[in-house]
């Protein structure tokens, strides 16, 4: 098979979700808690902005505060129902998308690499993937990928629209019916805790003394 031309950073979108529910959280919006003093949702713009030509916020409640980070910020239509998950970002994140590519990301793990988009966007390149999907090495040596960490190009939504209409749900069960390459972060030094999210309060603060 052909390989692609290289993949352009420029013609990434980065979407941030933010759109969860956060109840492992007790309800709270999890995008907009602290983590060293810098809402996740901020902190994960300014590690992502660097990497991708745009940038916007997926969120469902407390608009106005994501709006005063200056990116656009969209909520989840209705079509799916509330809090369907978050493939209803991936929508979002979809239709709203004005490059070719659409890299999304969740506001709730703020060590992810530096290098993310730029390795995933070779990786899709080279192996001529419909998607690029990050994956780290877990405690017990297995690697994992992480499907929230994921490169596709924009015309992907028909498929996603079919998916959740039919009343998929799961990432990974929806990319597993295209061609998709696993990205691996696992190099020697790469950040151990790059994958870790914060689910609750105490990994949010496990991760805060983690920080470099
Ligand atoms: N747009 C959108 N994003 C979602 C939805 N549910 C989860 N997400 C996002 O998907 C990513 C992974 O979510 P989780 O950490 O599993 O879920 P969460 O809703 O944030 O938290 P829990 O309710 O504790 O599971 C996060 O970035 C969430 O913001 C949803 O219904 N809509
Ligand atoms: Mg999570």
């Amino acid at each position: 098979m052909e390989t692609r031309e290289p993949l352009h950073t420029e013609a990434i979108t980065g979407v941030i979700l933010a759109g969860g529910r956060g109840s492992r959280m007790g309800g709270v919006d999890k995008g907009l808690q602290n983590f060293n003093g810098v809402p996740l949702a901020l902190h994960t713009l300014m590690r992502l902005s660097p990497q991708v030509g745009q940038i916007m916020i997926n969120a469902n409640r407390n608009l106005s505060a994501y709006e005063s980070f200056g990116v656009p910020v969209w909520p989840d239509s209705a079509s799916l129902g509330e809090y369907a998950g978050p493939l209803a970002g991936f929508i979002t994140g979809l239709e709203r998308c004005e490059t070719p590519y659409l890299l999304t990301v969740p506001c709730d793990t703020p060590l992810f690499p530096a290098d993310l988009v730029a390795r995933m966007a070779d990786a899709m390149a080279r192996e001529n993937a419909d998607f690029a999907v990050a994956a780290a090495r877990e405690e017990d040596g297995q690697l994992r990928a992480q499907p929230v960490f994921c490169l596709m190009g924009v015309n992907m939504l028909e498929s996603l629209a079919r998916f959740t209409q039919a009343g998929g749900r799961k990432i990974d069960a929806w990319t597993a019916q295209h061609n998709t390459v696993i990205v691996p972060f696992d190099r020697p030094g790469d950040e151990v805790h790059g994958f870790f999210n914060a689910n609750t309060l105490a990994e949010l603060h496990q991760l805060e003394a983690r920080q470099p």
